[in-house]
């Protein structure tokens, strides 16, 4: 019997880092992605990458070179193809060091009750604004930012930098408001500007009864690390969204409390 070369199961601690940290990358690009049509578009480029193997295992020299052709520019197709992903990948990582945006950081230092104390007291106006939306079935899209994204927030609707009260809310959303359109933008406990056209999310597992109010909350959400809350004009219902997934139907206590965690 010849000798085996075991030499490959010579694993170093390194190795284990490795793979650990490989798929801790996997998870989360798999969580960015799922759910949009981003994921039909990776199965399609690794079918074309398992057809590229087997036609060159065979030796089929025609379709080699084609599907080669394909899979050398793939790298730049790639980029392109899940530039939004990328982009959403990188903010995620940026925002989540970033010491000055993050609650949870801070909260070390000032005690998490100081934070949530106060924030009850500053989310009382939207709270109640919403409960009162949702009562007379107002349309509404609010939207809790971080920071203010010149992309998605400056380029459209009406800047206001104004302190956040219960009637303001209410008047900006008021069907016959000329601001009543789009999305409220929040940033800091301060209203920064109304009737904002948000990126629309695509992705294919949203309830048939979703519109465009949904689809643009959801939207800002897939994108950023923003959260929004909806308030349906046709059911009065209030959703939440936050990271691409949306709670329906929530109650004004559970709305308290994710915004309560979250903003
Ligand atoms: N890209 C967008 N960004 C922000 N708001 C948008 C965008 N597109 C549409 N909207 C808002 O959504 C409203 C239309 O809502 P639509 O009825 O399609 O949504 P919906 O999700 O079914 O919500 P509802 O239950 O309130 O009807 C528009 O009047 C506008 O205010």
């Amino acid at each position: 019997m010849g000798n085996i070369d075991f030499s490959f199961f010579n694993i170093r601690l390194l190795d284990v880092i490795d793979i650990f940290l490989v798929a801790i990358i996997i998870y989360y690009i798999y969580n960015l992605i799922r759910g949009t049509i981003a994921v039909n578009i990776l199965i399609g480029l690794f079918i074309i990458y398992l057809a590229y193997l087997v036609v060159k295992q065979s030796q089929m020299r025609l379709l080699t070179e084609i599907f080669g052709g394909f899979i050398s520019v793939g790298s730049i197709a790639l980029i392109v193809v899940f530039q939004q992903e990328i982009r959403r990948f990188l903010i995620h990582i940026g925002k989540n060091i970033s010491f000055r945006r993050n609650k949870k950081l801070w909260s070390l230092f000032l005690g998490k009750k100081e934070i949530e104390k106060d924030n009850t007291a500053r989310l009382k106006p939207i709270i109640d604004a919403c409960r009162s939306m949702s009562k007379s079935r107002t349309g509404a899209l609010i939207v809790f930012s971080k920071f203010f994204d010149e992309e998605y927030y400056q380029n459209s609707g009406e800047f206001i930098d104004a302190e956040i009260s219960k009637r303001l809310l209410e008047s900006i959303f008021q069907k016959n408001s000329p601001l009543h359109d789009g999305a409220l933008v929040i940033v800091d406990f301060r209203i920064k500007t109304a009737s904002c056209i948000l990126p629309l999310s695509d992705s294919e597992d949203l309830p048939l009864q979703f519109g465009l109010r949904h689809r643009a909350g959801i939207g800002v959400t897939e994108m950023s690390d923003a959260v929004a809350v909806i308030v349906s004009e046709e059911t009065g219902e209030i959703s939440y969204a936050k990271q691409g997934n949306v709670n329906m139907n929530i109650t004004h206590d559970e709305l308290e409390r994710l915004l309560n965690e979250d903003v």
